[in-house]
C-alpha cells in the first residue's frame, strides 16, 4: 500500500496524518469535478425509476452503492479500519486472506460511523450547489460518480479517528480529564487549530481552481470558468467535511478510555 495513504504503519504523527489530509484533499476535488459532468438526473435518486430492478428497494444510487460495497466487503475493503461502508447491514464476510492491519486505533473506533450524516449531507446539500439542473439519461454513471464522492468524503472525514488519537497520545494529560468528564466543549477546544483550518479551506479552493480549469493551447486564458465552483469546494470544507472530522474526533475521545 502506498505510504501517503496509510500512514499508521509507521509510526503516527500529526504531520504525517496531515499530509494524507492535504492527498484526500485532490480526490475530493477530483471526484466533485466527474460528478459535475452529469447534470442533477433526478431519476438517479427516485425510488419508483428502481423499483423495476429485482432485489431493489429504493432509488438507483441504494441499489448501485449497497451491490457495490458488498462487492468491495467480499474484496476485503472494509477490513482496513479506515474504511466505512454506508450500509454496513447484512454485508458479506471478506473472501481474501487477511491483511495485518496495524493495530493503531482504540477499539472504540468501530462504533463510530457517520456515514448516515454524510449521505444526508452530501444529497440534500451539497449535491444541488454544484451540480447543473436536467437529464442527460446517465443514471448508473452518475450514481457511480456519487459513490466514488461518498467514498472520499467518508474516508477523510472518518480520518478524524486516527487524528484525534495522535492528539491524544501528544496531550494525554489535557485531554485525559475532559474525557473523564465526558466534557465535549473542552474536547471541541483542545482539538481545534482555527488557523490549520483557515489553511484547508484556501487550499481547496485553490485546487478546484486549478484542477477544475479549461485548459487551453494559447493565450485564450480560463475566463474565470471552472468545472465545480471553488467557493463551494471551500464551503464544503468549512461547513461539513472539517466540522463533521471534528465530530469523528469527539465521538472516539469520549470512548478512548472505556
Ligand atoms: O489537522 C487537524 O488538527 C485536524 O484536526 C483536522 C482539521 C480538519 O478537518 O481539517 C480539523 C480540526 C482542526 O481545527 C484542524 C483541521
Amino acid at each position: 500500500m502506498a505510504k501517503a495513504e496509510s500512514n499508521v504503519s509507521d509510526g503516527l504523527t500529526l504531520e504525517l496524518i496531515r499530509e494524507s489530509l492535504i492527498r484526500q484533499e485532490d480526490t475530493i476535488v477530483f471526484s466533485l469535478i466527474e460528478r459535475a459532468r452529469f447534470p442533477l438526473n433526478s431519476p438517479t435518486y427516485d425510488k419508483s425509476y428502481a423499483s423495476s430492478v429485482p432485489g431493489s428497494c429504493g432509488s438507483l444510487v441504494e441499489f448501485i452503492v449497497k451491490e457495490t460495497e458488498a462487492i468491495q466487503a467480499k474484496a476485503g475493503r472494509y477490513e482496513n479500519p479506515e474504511e466505512h461502508p454506508f450500509f454496513p447491514d447484512n454485508l458479506p464476510p471478506s473472501q481474501v486472506p487477511p491483511h495485518k492491519y496495524p493495530e493503531v486505533l482504540h477499539p472504540a473506533a468501530m462504533s463510530v460511523n457517520i456515514n448516515k450524516i454524510i449521505w444526508d449531507m452530501y444529497f440534500n446539500e451539497l449535491l444541488p450547489l454544484f451540480v447543473t439542473p436536467g437529464d442527460d439519461g446517465n443514471y448508473a454513471s452518475t450514481a457511480t460518480r456519487d459513490l466514488e464522492c461518498l467514498q472520499a468524503l467518508s474516508r477523510r472525514i472518518h480520518y478524524g479517528k486516527l487524528v484525534a488519537e495522535v492528539k491524544f497520545r501528544d496531550e494525554r494529560k489535557d485531554y485525559e480529564p475532559a474525557i473523564r468528564a465526558q466534557d465535549r466543549d473542552t474536547l471541541i477546544n483542545l482539538l481545534t487549530f482555527a488557523r490549520v483550518e483557515e489553511a484547508v479551506k484556501k487550499r481547496v479552493e485553490k485546487k478546484a481552481m486549478t484542477f477544475g480549469q479549461e485548459v487551453k493551447l494559447g493565450d485564450e486564458g480560463n475566463k474565470g470558468k471552472y468545472k465545480v465552483n471553488p467557493a463551494i469546494v471551500s464551503r464544503l470544507y468549512g461547513d461539513w467535511v472539517i466540522p463533521l472530522t471534528k465530530d469523528v474526533e469527539v465521538e472516539y475521545l469520549l470512548h478512548r478510555l472505556d
